[in-house]
């Protein structure tokens, strides 16, 4: 049987809680992902699809309900515990690349493996550098991101989202900003991961076609997951 990477549990997510304002957002969301599956999460704007990825990322917790990251229960973990099992485990690529315009392609890279050990070394770098050739960049280590094209910016962030060797990572229209040939190389470096490495995958998309090419699709209506 496939390892469940990911469950949620009767989860829910309410913003402004105990105020005039307070608005339950996620109902009751029960969700498994497994090592190696790549899933799709599509829904109407404002349905939920990136409160429920920033819970999954654990960059938010739930306001109830369960999140279960590697048998792991994440309800009694303190903040500093969060951050490592996000670190070690969730990768993040967002529509926007996010890369430091000023330093070269490896150097954003090699961010990840920086802030988790601390120092520089010729292993992180050599890591980077394997990184950038499994993107397809090997050529444009040294290249500035602020040179570079959308479509292999967002090559750039994928590899970095790897650095860490992730269970899952989670991908929030990566290619929303991307004309139609470069989201295409985008789409198919991530299934290619996916395939080569068996990292699980989540995919919040508007589009269709690309959704379809997932192993599954979760469809978000209304802070509900339909059946
Ligand atoms: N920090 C916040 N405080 C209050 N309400 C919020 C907050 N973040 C999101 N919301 C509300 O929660 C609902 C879901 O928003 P969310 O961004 O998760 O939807 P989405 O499906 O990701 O939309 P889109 O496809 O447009 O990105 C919306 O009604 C939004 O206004």
């Amino acid at each position: 049987m496939a390892e469940v990477i990911l469950r949620l549990e009767k989860v829910c997510k309410a913003y402004n809680v105990g105020q005039p304002t307070e608005s339950e957002v996620l109902h009751d969301i029960d969700l498994e992902v497994d090592r190696g599956e790549f899933v799709a999460l599509i829904g109407p704007s404002g349905s939920g699809k990136s409160t429920l990825l920033n819970i999954v990322g654990l960059l938010d917790r739930p306001t109830s309900g369960r999140l279960t990251i590697k048998g792991q229960d994440t309800a009694s973990l303190s903040d500093a515990e969060l951050t490592h099992l996000r670190g070690h485990t969730i990768g993040f690529i967002f529509q926007s690349h996010l890369l430091i315009s000023a330093f070269t392609a490896k150097e954003n890279v090699m961010m990840p493996l920086l802030v988790d050990r601390g120092f520089p070394s010729p292993e992180i770098e050599a890591q980077a550098g394997r990184l950038l050739d499994q993107v397809g960049l090997a050529k444009f280590a040294g290249h500035l991101a602020s040179n570079m094209s959308g479509g292999q910016q967002q090559r750039v962030a994928v590899a970095r989202a790897l650095a860490m060797n992730p269970d899952l990572v989670l991908a929030d229209e990566p290619t929303g900003n991307l004309d139609t040939k470069s989201a295409e190389a985008v789409f198919a470096l991530l299934q290619q991961v996916n395939r080569r490495v068996g990292t699980s995958f989540l995919l919040v998309t508007h589009n269709l076609d690309l959704a379809r090419r997932c192993d599954r699709i979760i469809e978000v209506v209304d802070g509900r997951i339909q059946a």
